[in-house]
């Protein structure tokens, strides 16, 4: 190796022969030296060493700590990531520990031995190196468009995998889910982590408008096409140009615009009502629904060869009731969240709200638990929130356990772990409590059910 591309490591000392022994004592890398805080200040905005080895008696006080503390604190303003290892005098514990508080990496009382000090040094490097390895592969990694999906259920963290993948890819992705599930969140993410991004996320939910109406709304229209058509009007597909539309509640469509829609599918071309002209529109749909699609063909209501076009990739997120953990954990993060837009301060839920959330069958799902937690946050008293605050009856349905006794007992252990990791708010210490078991226990059945 060259010796241009040896770390730097950085000796401040006063004493010649010590500096000189450190640095004989270090030859795998560049020493660079100083003997006085502005000459080590000088080395440091030059060369950014990773690693400093620092005196704190220097001139022109060497028998005070003043001037190794000013630099201790100018070193870390100026390269905080810089590992800094104090030495000091042989009875001086109060200073060490002061300059650990200040932020130094270590310290050793002089006279040392020269091999530990190598290993503190070899250990800073190491450090020093992960901390930039990681703060570069964060600043490549692209926003997390699913960050505000909260989830620990395995299902649902496979979802997640899902869309991710798809996203890159220009297949139409058809969300299956109850009411509330989170798909347009989904949706959103799907848009979000494609190419896409930087263009439009259309979103237009087919239930919500009479059938005459959502026709325009969807192709658009000329002027003067019927009463009232006053100037031209794109419609939400054409919007979307090079971006995504989310055709929600896509079950509800009624049959004359499926036939329109899967032309639109197989042609990508729209025409405006009223209009002669086809436009070409280049878009990537996601559509969603709560209802069931397949009974729905059977009893006529949805055509089969439109649900074929649609259904390239589907996905079906499973309700809050079956995710194991979700509703404590959800509900944890909606107190943290509605405490502080009421400005309530610090908010928590007690326990018998915790055990009435779990235990609640959710059938309007996320939002249904969003507004009853919104509701118990404005309604409290104090700053617990209470069964009687949440509102909800206890009653529990039976579930069916599978037959396998070694099967039906690892998903019992996951699913209690799961349940008093989200009780604890993900505090493991918490969690090994609850479950009654140490904390190494604790990691090591995670480990084993691949929770992480
Ligand atoms: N896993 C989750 N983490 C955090 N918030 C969530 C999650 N899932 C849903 N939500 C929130 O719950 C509410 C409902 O979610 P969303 O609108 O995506 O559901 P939906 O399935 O599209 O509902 P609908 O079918 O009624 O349109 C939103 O406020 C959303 O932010």
């Amino acid at each position: 190796m060259s010796s241009e591309k040896l770390p730097h490591l950085l000796i401040v000392e006063d004493d010649r022969a010590l500096q000189k022994q450190i640095r004989w004592a270090f030859d795998q890398y560049e020493t660079l030296t100083a003997d006085d805080r502005e000459s080590a200040l000088a080395q440091i905005r030059r060369f950014q060493p990773p690693v400093v080895t620092m005196d704190l008696g220097l001139p022109p006080d060497a028998d005070s700590v003043s001037e190794g503390f000013k630099l201790l604190e100018e070193v870390l303003t100026l390269a905080p990531d810089t590992k800094v290892i104090v030495l000091t005098g042989q009875n001086d514990r109060a200073n060490a520990l002061r300059a650990i508080a200040l932020g130094a990496y270590d310290f050793f009382a002089k006279p040392f031995e020269i091999e530990m000090l190598g290993l503190t040094i070899d250990r800073a490097y190491r450090l020093h190196e992960l901390q930039q390895e990681n703060k570069r592969l964060q600043s490549m990694q692209q926003p997390d468009v699913l960050s505000g999906l909260l989830t620990r259920d395995p299902a649902l963290l496979r979802v997640c995998r899902t869309i991710e993948r798809v996203s890159s890819s220009d297949a139409t992705v058809l969300l299956l889910g109850e009411s509330g599930t989170g798909k347009e969140i989904l949706a959103r993410a799907v848009h979000e982590s494609s190419t896409r991004r930087g263009e439009r996320f259309v979103a237009i939910n087919c239930a919500a408008i009479p059938e005459n109406l959502l026709e325009s709304e969807l192709f658009g229209y000329e002027k003067g096409a019927f009463t009232g058509a006053a100037r031209m009007t794109p419609g939400k597909i054409e919007t979307a140009n090079n971006g995504t539309l989310m055709l929600d509640e896509i079950g509800d469509l009624p049959h004359s615009l499926q036939a329109k829609l899967l032309r639109f599918l197989q042609e990508r071309v729209v025409e405006r009502i009223g209009g002669r002209q086809e436009i070409p529109v280049n878009v990537r749909i996601v559509c969603a629904t709560h209802q069931n699609l397949k009974s729905l063909i059977t009893d006529g209501g949805f055509r089969e060869d439109l649900y074929y076009r649609l259904a390239e990739i589907v996905v079906n997120i499973p309700p809050l009731r079956e995710r194991s953990g979700d509703p404590a954990l959800l509900a944890h993060a909606f107190v943290r969240r509605f405490a502080e837009e009421q400005n309530r301060g610090a908010m928590t839920l007690r326990e018998d709200a915790t055990r009435a959330i779990e235990a609640h069958r959710w059938p309007g799902n996320v939002r249904e638990l969003e507004n009853c937690i919104k509701r118990a946050v404005i309604m409290a008293d104090g700053n617990q929130i209470t069964a009687d605050d949440i509102g909800l009856s206890t009653a529990q349905p039976p579930e069916a356990t599978p037959l396998d006794l070694r099967q039906a007992r690892d998903e019992a252990e996951r699913r209690v772990i799961i349940t008093a990791m989200a009780r604890a708010d993900g505090n493991v210490v918490k969690a090994a409590e609850l479950l009654g078991v140490s904390r190494p226990t604790l990691y090591d059945l995670m480990h084993r059910f691949g929770l992480k």
